[in-house]
């Protein structure tokens, strides 16, 4: 800041104003002296001439009488006493006959500037000398002027009067400096402090004093001037800080959460209410950007077209979620609008919480669509959801089932317990349903001990859809058939279960509900504890899938299973292995194929002895031909194992104690396990497969490329083969498609180091082809069907498959 006091001297206003005043004074003394010695030197001039003509006038009689009688003496005398006049350097008086009678000069020579600026002052006179007596002169008196004398006078003077002259300025200046200083370089530099203290104490009521002896002049007049404006300064500060007070105020007072935004959301103010609401600091929230306060971290779409739509839209309206400092979310109602102030664009968004009404209104939608008891939804959402499901499962032309569901004995229980124990079982039997069911279906309860299960687009055709209907409906059984313990009551109870596949020839769903509790009514009539489809054929279905469950719980023990050997070749159709696969014959039905029965032992939990049956037998097969040499150097026998084996907790110790058993070469044993396994808890499955290849045992990947195909497993597990599945094999020559996956899995083994087999290879062309790809193993028709041990051990007595030779 300026500091008056300390500022250098030639700064100074006295200074200033002294220093101008005496260049102007010295300039203008320069001229005005100028002028002066001007006029001097005319007047000079003027009055040597006449001094000269009055000296001449002197000597004139002199002079006459000196010629006249031609005295020397006299004559010299004359000549002399006027060149003893300051301004005459050359006397001299002739004769008539211009003989010269006497000369008197002095030396004029001088070069000094003056003297030549004097030179053309130079003069001569010539006087002629006449008598009384005569007419004609006796001589002539000759005078030349010296203008050298009249210059020195000139120069004195000049001097004198420049030397005052300057003498004058200076005291001037001096004199002005003292003056200027005392009016007003101090009084102003008294008038800067008493500012600069103002400023720093700014007190509202202090002014600045009136400066001693300068009441009445300019200074006094400005100080006056200073103060007035300071005070109405003050009182415009004082309005503005009152008024932005009260817009504080107002501001805070305001019930909601007021936010402040620039033209890019950037928030510039914000309420109380806003700091309070959503947790954060001042600090914290003026500055960033509104679009972090919402849950999706962007503005919603309405609010920022306020800024992007600026022609059409200046106020909305919406709902969105806000995140708190905490990570609560708030649900507010906002209205915004864009204001344009100062030439700048400001959002203005008025945000009200409305948590309260959200749950009201959940809570009121909740009583409408959910049952009070079990929260389940209750019947208005059912139909809504069945509403929905059709149009749904009409739209992907899929089947969905809808199952009614009634508890047996509800009544008894409710008549014998109480109503309280009754309400206690209800809200168990709802757990209980909601936590078996997907994510996408819905369990309903439509009053009393009814409940209801819709499964949507559960399969594209009609019996897969009835088949899965049915699997999940005795899941639900067995889970109702489940002792339910309320309170010190041990409840055992069953359900009756009716369902309705849809959609079909009659799509109203008040039939469809009304059509699944006819079916319903069937179960119950049927003995309880059961299900009835409403379609006849549906029911038939159910029924021999039924028949071929308990026909598959004894089909092991009447020994009606047998394996059949599928041989696994290389290039040159020679017998690297074998893949056991089982066969089921039926007494009544006949041949039944394991993809008939295997998805049922899988569900029932039958595949666990079965498997366990599969892998002993196949290896006893092994340990034969083994004993019999028939089996090539790195010959491999292929046993499928289901995911339910798989994870069983004893498969390791069953599949150490089969080897055990039957003596076979574990590094003859090949386990095929589906990709589909290996992506559920995939830690426990490499510790598992981990265990398996300790025991030398090979692993193979069955069905590669069905699933999920991820090179992220693939890299973690110790697989030695990829089994390339059968239906891009077969389609091979004709689905470009089908090519691309083949060419990707074969080059994603090779970047593994695993083994490839190609199966479902039914001709030579399909085997040209793989070769040229780059597989080495195949599987499939065109090198054998799967045939019984006995014709698998004559083809492995000739080591290669007869189509080779
Ligand atoms: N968990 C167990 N699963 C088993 C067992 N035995 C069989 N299976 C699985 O059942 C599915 C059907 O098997 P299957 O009817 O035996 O069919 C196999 C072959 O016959 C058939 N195949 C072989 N080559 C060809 C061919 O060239 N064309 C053609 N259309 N089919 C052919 O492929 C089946 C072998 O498949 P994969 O197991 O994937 O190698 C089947 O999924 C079996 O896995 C068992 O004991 N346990």
């Amino acid at each position: 800041m300026f500091d008056l006091k300390k500022s250098a001297l030639h700064k100074r206003l006295s200074y200033r104003q002294a220093k101008f005043t005496v260049i102007v004074a010295l300039l203008l003394g320069l001229i005005f002296s100028g002028i002066q010695i001007a006029i001097d030197i005319s007047h000079s001039r003027e009055s040597m001439d006449d001094k000269v003509q009055q000296v001449i006038y002197l000597v004139e009689e002199s002079a006459v009488q000196a010629a006249y009688n031609i005295d020397k003496d006299l004559a010299e005398r004359v000549v002399k006493g006027l060149i003893n006049h300051a301004y005459i350097h050359f006397a001299q008086i002739r004769l008539d006959d211009n003989s010269v009678l006497a000369t008197s000069d002095t030396p004029t020579y001088d070069d000094s500037v003056m003297s030549q600026i004097m030179e053309k002052d130079r003069r001569s006179y010539a006087v002629p000398l006449v008598t009384v007596f005569e007419e004609s002169p006796v001589g002539t008196l000759i005078v030349e002027t010296d203008p050298e004398a009249l210059s020195h006078d000139i120069f004195d003077r000049g001097v004198v009067i420049l030397s005052t002259g300057f003498l004058r300025n200076v005291l001037l200046a001096v004199c002005l400096f003292f003056v200027f200083h005392t009016l007003i370089s101090r009084p102003l530099t008294r008038l800067s402090d008493s500012l600069i203290l103002l400023k720093k104490k700014h007190h509202a009521d202090q002014q600045i004093p009136r400066l001693k002896g300068h009441t009445d002049d300019e200074l006094g007049f400005l100080v006056d001037s200073f103060n007035e404006l300071w005070n109405s300064r003050n009182q415009a500060e004082e309005a503005l800080r009152s008024s932005e007070q009260f817009n504080r105020d107002v501001m805070n007072s305001i019930g909601d959460m007021l936010i402040i935004c620039e033209a890019d959301f950037c928030i510039y103010n914000a309420n109380h209410n806003a700091f309070q609401t959503l947790g954060f600091s001042k600090e914290d929230l003026v500055g960033s950007n509104m679009r972090n306060l919402f849950s999706t971290a962007q503005l919603p779409k309405p609010l920022a077209a306020l800024t992007s739509d600026t022609d059409l839209i200046h106020e909305v309206s919406l709902e969105g979620q806000l995140v708190s400092l905490k990570g609560h979310l708030i649900p507010v109602e906002i209205k915004a609008r864009r204001i344009e102030l100062n030439g700048k664009t400001y959002i203005l968004a008025l945000s009200r919480d409305i948590s309260l009404r959200k749950e009201q209104e959940a809570r009121i939608h909740h009583l409408a669509y959910f049952d009070s008891l079990t929260s389940l939804p209750n019947r208005s959402h059912f139909l809504d959801r069945m509403h929905q499901v059709q149009s749904k499962s009409l739209q992907h032309n899929m089947y969905s089932a809808l199952l009614f569901i009634d508890l047996d004995r509800f009544k008894n229980i409710n008549d014998s317990l109480g109503h309280d124990v009754g309400d206690k079982l209800l809200i168990v039997v709802a757990s209980r349903l909601k936590e078996m069911m997907r994510e996408e279906d819905t369990v309903a309860r439509l009053g009393g001990d009814e409940f209801v299960v819709v499964l949507p687009e559960l399969a594209e055709q009609q019996e897969p859809a009835a088949l899965s209907a049915q699997r999940i409906t005795n899941r639900i059984l067995e889970v109702m058939a489940k002792p339910f313990h309320i309170d010190q009551h041990i409840l055992h109870i069953s359900a009756s279960i009716g369902i309705r596949l849809f959609p079909d020839d009659d799509n109203d769903i008040k039939n469809i509900v009304k059509q699944a509790d006819t079916a319903l009514y069937r179960a119950k009539s049927n003995g309880k504890n059961t299900f009835h489809f409403y379609r006849p054929s549906m029911q038939l279905l159910a029924d021999q899938h039924l028949a071929m469950e308990r026909a598959l719980h004894t089909a092991l023990e009447h020994n009606e299973f047998y394996l059949h050997y599928q041989p696994q070749v290389d290039h040159n159709f020679s017998i690297i292995g074998t893949e056991a696969l089982i066969r089921w014959q039926h007494p009544e039905q006949g041949f039944v194929p394991p993809d008939q029965f295997i998805g049922l032992t899988e569900e029932t939990g039958l595949i666990i002895p079965i498997g366990c049956w599969v892998l002993q037998q196949a290896c006893t097969q092994l340990a034969q031909w083994q004993e019999q040499k028939l089996c090539p150097p790195h010959f491999r026998m292929a046993v499928n194992i289901s995911a339910k084996q798989f994870d069983h907790p004893q498969f390791l110790n069953m599949l150490s104690d089969v080897i055990n058993r039957t003596g076979v070469d574990p590094n003859k044993l090949e386990l095929e396990l589906t990709e589909s396994l290996l992506v559920k808890n995939m830690d426990a499955t490499i510790i598992r497969m981990d265990a398996i290849r300790a025991m030398g045992i090979a692993l193979s990947i069955d069905d590669f490329g069905t699933g999920y195909s991820s090179l992220k497993y693939l890299k973690q597990m110790p697989i030695n083969q990829l089994k390339i599945d059968k239906s891009f094999v077969m389609d091979l020559l004709t689905d470009a498609n089908d090519r691309a996956i083949t060419e990707t899995i074969i080059a994603m083994a090779s970047h593994l180091q695993m083994d490839i087999i190609a199966e479902g290879v039914e001709d030579a062309a399909i085997m040209d082809l793989l070769v040229r790809l780059g597989c080495k193993h195949f599987q499939g028709y065109y090198f054998s069907r799967p045939v019984s041990a006995e014709n698998c051990s004559q083809l492995l007595q000739v080591q290669k498959l007869p189509l080779g030779s």
